[in-house]
């Protein structure tokens, strides 16, 4: 049984209630996990509420608290095997990416661990005569942390390794689905040190727990990643004392290919922007935008090598693509392509389901490419959040940044191309928070994440991470108190 971990202790639901976790790849039951709700949430913000206000936690020299991150770090190292196959198992995606994920985790807590102790705040040049001036930083409080299902432990560790560092207590909340892996960091940050009531997970669903962490008074911060619809409720709910707020939501995210780029790079970039973990990336190039001259050419490629995609189990090392998340994940992405087809779409390969009998018992969907889409339609403009990339054609620079700025969204997006002064022009003008100049969907801790537009407010990793997670105090000293006599 997975249990939830509340003040230091490992506990169940206060109603008693489990959930069965699925292995996506076969439907066969590989956990069985608490089910909490609004209760289980409240008592978790109350202990993360007396460790904050004891200020154990907060009030220790920053780079002791660095020195226990570092530990959290190196027992990450120490278990990556382990939970590496826990995150496939959840999620379906290869043990080489979940390998992949386990070094980027590790890595995150290491950079914040190395931040803790940095910023000792600022002296401000006063304008006031005989006084002092500084700032100094400060945790925020108890923060509610809320995280997808996509990459479980990797988007936990962007919200618990600069909290931690920056002293705060909290609450963390995976998704129903898939919380192996949060569980077992969890354990690992229990043995690394962290007092008791530091840090809290709470099992269930987003519509009682999820929901309780966002409106919750004594909630100070709500840190959610997951889908828009999700997040705007998350903003009302946060409004009830105004909470700090921050948002990394979906994307749809354009990969412009220009007739100068290297064309085989262009073409294999192609796949990697969206058939990763099946396409189920915040950052995924669901929208290849290639020039008109190449267009025919590259979509003939691009079908070639899709058509060699190899499905199967996470850990069959001969696997390049596993399943979707969950059945109902599975009729989404059915539904968003034959509705473009509906709309007009041609498919040039997939499309569907994958025939092979050893794959009938997972939720899989084969890669797909679709072309002769064009920016007004649904297909092109939601986030379908699967292994399925649609092609517009441009003329020209002007035409590329238009139809790649034509979205709710702006998380991210890529350029092709060997002219470099063209491809500054284009990132100049594209509205997302990064933009891959002859690369695809890179991140790493030292530089920062997130959305313009409704793809979020705020931004994980880098400096700007750990500030989330801190409040800005001025200090003034009067340095010759004496009376004023106004009145
Ligand atoms: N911007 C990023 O960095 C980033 C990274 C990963 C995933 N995502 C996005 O996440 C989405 C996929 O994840 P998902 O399907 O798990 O998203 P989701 O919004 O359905 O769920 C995310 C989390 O929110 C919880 N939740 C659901 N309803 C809630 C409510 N009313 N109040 C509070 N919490 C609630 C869920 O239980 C889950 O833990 C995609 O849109 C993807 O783009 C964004
Ligand atoms: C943020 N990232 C790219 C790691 C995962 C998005 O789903």
């Amino acid at each position: 049984m997975q249990k939830m971990f509340i003040n230091g202790e490992w506990v169940e639901a206060i109603s008693g209630m489990t959930r069965n976790i699925i292995n996506p790849y076969n439907q066969k039951i590989i956990a069985t996990a608490a089910e909490g709700n609004e209760q289980d949430a409240k008592r978790a913000i109350a202990s993360a509420r007396e460790a904050f206000d004891n200020k154990e936690w907060a009030f220790i020299p920053a780079i002791e608290r660095g020195a226990v991150v570092q530990r959290i770090a190196s027992l990450i190292e120490r278990d990556r095997h382990e939970l590496a196959e826990l995150e496939s198992l959840d999620t379906g995606k290869t043990v080489e990416e979940s390998l992949g994920d386990m070094d980027d985790i590790a890595g995150v807590f290491r950079y914040f661990a190395e931040m803790a102790g940095k910023d000792g705040g600022a002296i401000i040049d006063s304008p006031i005569p005989n006084s002092m001036s500084r700032v100094v930083h400060e945790p925020v409080g108890v923060c509610g942390q809320i995280t997808p299902w996509n990459y479980p432990l990797l988007q936990a560790s962007w919200k618990l390794a600069p909290a931690l560092a920056a002293g705060n207590t909290l609450v963390m909340k995976p998704s129903e689905i898939t919380p192996l892996t949060s569980v077992k960091v969890f354990e690992l940050m229990a043995e690394a040190g962290i007092p008791a009531g530091v840090v809290n997970l709470v099992l269930g669903p987003g519509d009682s727990v999820g929901a309780e962490l966002s409106e919750n008074a004594e909630v100070d911060l709500i840190s959610f990643t997951g889908g828009i619809h999700t997040g705007k409720k998350i903003m009302q709910a946060a409004s009830s004392n105004v909470k700090n707020l921050a948002l990394e939501l979906g994307g749809k995210n354009p990969n412009i290919v220009f007739a100068d780029a290297d064309f085989d790079t262009a073409v294999d970039q192609a796949m990697n922007a969206v058939f990763f973990h099946a396409g189920q990336i915040c950052s995924a190039g669901t929208r290849l935008l290639v020039e008109e001259s190449i267009h025919d050419d590259l979509v003939e490629a691009l079908v070639e090598r899709v058509k060699n995609i190899k499905l199967g189990s996470g850990f069959d090392a001969s696997t390049q693509m596993g399943p979707l998340i969950s059945k109902e994940h599975l009729s989404k992405v059915v539904e968003y392509v034959e509705n473009g087809k509906k709309e007009g779409v041609t498919v040039a390969v997939g499309g569907g389901r994958p025939e092979e009998p050893e794959l009938q018992n997972g939720f899989f969907y084969l890669p797909t490419v679709l072309v002769n889409c064009t920016t007004d339609m649904r297909v092109v403009q939601e986030e379908g959040f699967g292994p399925v990339v649609t092609v517009e054609k441009f003329t020209t620079e002007e035409e590329a940044i238009r139809l790649a700025n034509d979205s709710i969204y702006g998380l991210s997006g890529g350029v092709f191309t060997n002219d470099i002064a063209k491809a500054e022009r284009c990132v100049a003008k594209m509205r997302m928070g990064t933009v891959w100049i002859n690369d695809v969907n890179l991140y790493f801790p030292q530089a920062p994440w997130g959305g313009y537009k409704q793809s979020g407010i705020g931004r994980e990793l880098g400096k700007s991470g750990l500030e989330e997670y801190q409040e800005t105090k001025h200090i003034f000293q009067n340095l010759k108190p004496e009376p004023m006599n106004w009145f």
